[in-house]
């Protein structure tokens, strides 16, 4: 049975990578899918956005939607103080076993929780089922068309606070257009687009932060 594109993926980190190492795990992917096949991790330059924007909120409590191969639960959770944590969902059973292993050999396993499933079912478990108060920095990088519904559900769970940082990718391509309208006319949210490009491609993109005012 021959192997998929993300199966590939992984095993050129198990052979290129070093075990333990996160950053090594993140360059070893950006190589492989700039070298040699396309995938939509978030990649280098809008990886330095997200960077940059973990650091600023310095969250204890990140969710991600859309976790693919784990590339960016591993650059976030490298940078994640101690005693934070992750939880990423991702509801293909083949995506959540490759980042599994991508996030053990990274080492961060102890700070990642992957969270199997459809995230319309996973967001209104998190309070009861994974003893989530509020969270403190989301990342939306899974289907385009449920940034706006999740968002919406996030708020209804009450898991959003004063202060609650969303960070959205490809609001330009694929393209969220929903989600912008949603929280760029939003009085609780106050936003800041920031343009990039499309990862491992001279084509352009942007992440847009929303900050929930409460
Ligand atoms: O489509 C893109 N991302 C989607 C991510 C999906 C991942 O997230 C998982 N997922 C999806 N919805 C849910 C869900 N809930 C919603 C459904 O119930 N609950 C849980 N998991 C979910 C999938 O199983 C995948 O693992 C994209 C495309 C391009 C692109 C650019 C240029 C091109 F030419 C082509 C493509 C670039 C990018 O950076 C991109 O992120
Ligand atoms: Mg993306």
């Amino acid at each position: 049975m021959n192997q998929s594109k993300e199966q590939r993926i992984l095993n050129f980190v198990l052979q290129n990578a070093v075990r333990g190492d996160p950053s090594s795990v993140v360059d070893t992917i950006d190589k492989y899918c700039s070298e040699k096949e396309w995938a939509m991790n978030v990649g280098n330059e809008k990886g330095k956005i997200l960077d940059k924007t973990v650091e600023e909120v310095s969250p204890s409590v990140v969710l991600e939607l859309g976790t693919y191969c784990g590339y960016s639960a591993v650059r976030i959770a490298r940078l994640l103080k101690p005693g934070a944590h992750l939880l990423t969902v991702e509801f293909n059973p083949k995506f959540a076993a490759i980042a599994k292993q991508m996030i053990e050999f990274a080492g961060v396993q102890d700070k990642v929780n992957i969270l199997e499933g459809p995230s319309e079912e996973i967001i209104p478990q998190l309070k009861k089922k994974h003893e989530v108060n509020t969270l403190d920095f989301v990342f939306l990088d899974h289907w385009k068309d449920r940034y706006a519904p999740d968002t919406i559900l996030l708020q209804e769970c009450n898991l959003l606070r004063k202060g609650t940082v969303l960070l959205a990718d490809n609001v330009i391509f694929p393209g969220a257009p929903e989600f912008l309208k949603y929280v760029r006319n939003n009085p609780h949210f106050q936003c800041t687009n920031y343009p990039s490009h499309l990862e491992y491609m001279a084509v352009q993109d942007a992440m847009e932060k929303a900050v929930f005012l409460g």
